[in-house]
């Protein structure tokens, strides 16, 4: 392994075999303890019925159970967050059933996506174009997210994990805009396989992923935007040999995201040169 893949999997946790019950339980003992040090009284998440969410979502949920086991008052606060219908709306219904959240809203955020896209016509003479009209729509969800945990003193719980972190293939404030990340240092086979532990129907830890941004392309496999596949990354992430030419786009990718993996540079900072 050389020396920048070794660099890369320490920065990101990542270890090339986990245990799935074990790591069921010090995630959700995280997300317990981190709610109790905040004294916050449990968590926020969008439910998209993909594999992060469902997830992360499932991990929230125990752990407000666990909190309320404890005497604490905490739940847990499933979003449905569509845009306008959302094309695989039954994988979200799929995700909350398999769940079973304390609470579950929905908020749909096409009004406020169309409205600053207004906005923007209105500043600019055009519309957005579609992919950061995505971007407006992760953000939009992130605002959602904040709204519903101030107004339940909740904390957001984020879905970021080593295959995401290291192509930086998250929306910067938006979907990466969170306050605790009980999927960090897994990858994407490991999320499925904690995900299939906790008793997941395949259908749900078998999805194939999608960030579900683009009006002109609903359902865009992240592979395709990518350009690179989840195997290949997570092999690298467990410190094994791949493909060169996919070895040196992974790590383009890496190095171009690594603002988002770090907070605004001050003065005081010296990464970036
Ligand atoms: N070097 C630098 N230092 C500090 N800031 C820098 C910067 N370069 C760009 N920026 C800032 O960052 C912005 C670009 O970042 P960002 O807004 O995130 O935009 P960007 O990285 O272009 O797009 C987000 C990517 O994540 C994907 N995504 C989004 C959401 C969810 C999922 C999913 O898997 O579900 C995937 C999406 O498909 C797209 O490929 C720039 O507009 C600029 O403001
Ligand atoms: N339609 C949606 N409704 C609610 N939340 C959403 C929706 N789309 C995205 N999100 C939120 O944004 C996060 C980022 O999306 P992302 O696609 O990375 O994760 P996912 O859909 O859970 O899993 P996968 O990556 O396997 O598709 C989701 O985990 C979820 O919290
Ligand atoms: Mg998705």
């Amino acid at each position: 392994m050389h020396h920048l893949q070794r660099t890369i999997i320490e920065e990101l946790g990542v270890k090339p075999q986990v245990d799935p019950a074990q790591e069921v339980d010090r995630r959700t003992d995280f997300l317990a303890e981190y709610a109790k040090s905040a004294g916050a009284k449990g968590f926020v998440l969008g439910i998209s019925g993909g594999v992060d969410s469902t997830l992360a979502g499932i991990l929230a949920q125990m752990a407000a159970e666990k909190l309320r086991a404890q005497g604490y008052e905490a739940s847990f606060h499933a979003l449905r967050l569509p845009h306008g219908v959302q094309h695989d709306e039954d994988d979200a219904a799929e995700a909350l059933s398999f769940i079973g959240p304390d609470h579950t809203h929905t908020m749909n955020i096409e009004d406020a996506v169309t409205g600053m896209d207004r906005a923007f016509h209105e500043g600019f003479g055009r519309r957005l174009a579609d992919y950061h009209r995505g971007n407006v729509k992760a953000r939009m969800r992130m605002i959602a997210q904040y709204a519903v945990a101030a107004e339940h003193s909740a904390l957001v719980v984020g879905t970021d994990h080593g295959a995401e972190a290291v192509t930086g293939f998250f929306t910067k404030h938006g979907d990466g805009g969170a306050d605790v990340q009980p999927n960090f240092t897994l990858n994407k086979r490991q999320v499925r396989l904690v995900l299939q532990h906790v008793g997941a129907p395949e259908r749900l830890w078998a999805k194939p992923p999608t960030a579900d941004l683009l009006d002109e392309n609903p359902g865009q496999l992240d592979e395709v935007e990518m350009g690179i596949s989840y195997e290949q990354i997570d092999d690298y992430l467990e410190g094994r040999e791949i493909d060169p030419g996919a070895a040196a786009h992974l790590e383009k990718l890496y190095h171009r995201s690594r603002h988002k993996r770090t907070t605004a540079p001050t003065l005081l900072d010296d990464w970036w040169k």
